[in-house]
């Protein structure tokens, strides 16, 4: 299967589970991938016919945006769900990264891989 990817979208967030985090917002990185058939949109050449990243990069930092959870478990679950209700995906793997978030370590976070209705 042919894949869709977005690569380090940096959104700015209320995330974390002590007293300080929820006083400030932090940056994550995400880092989505998402099957889709590109021979469609390939041989058209019409951007009705893609999977559009632009459109699900403003939609999940939108969504990002206007949460608050504890864990970035919880976040990463909740943005493959948003990705495969919202668009024709029958797959996604989401990398969460929570950048600085321990000391000598370059980022931290999860990485998760979840099906839609109707994948193989
Ligand atoms: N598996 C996880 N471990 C930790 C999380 C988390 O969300 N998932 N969060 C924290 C703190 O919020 C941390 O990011 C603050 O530096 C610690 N461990």
């Amino acid at each position: 299967m042919d894949t869709v990817f977005i690569e380090q979208l940096e959104v700015e967030a209320l995330i974390g589970i002590y007293d300080w985090e929820r006083r400030i917002r932090q940056p994550l990185w995400f880092d989505i991938e998402m099957d889709f058939d590109n021979r469609v949109p390939a041989a058209s050449d019409d951007i009705a016919h893609t999977l559009d990243y632009k459109a699900v990069s403003k939609r999940v930092a939108a969504f990002v945006q206007s949460t608050g959870f504890g864990l970035v478990e919880t976040l990463a679950e909740r943005v493959a769900e948003l990705v495969l209700a919202e668009f024709p995906v029958s797959r996604v793997q989401l990398k969460l990264s929570k950048p600085g978030a321990v000391r000598g370590a370059r980022a931290v976070g999860v990485k998760i891989t979840r099906r839609g209705e109707g994948a193989a």
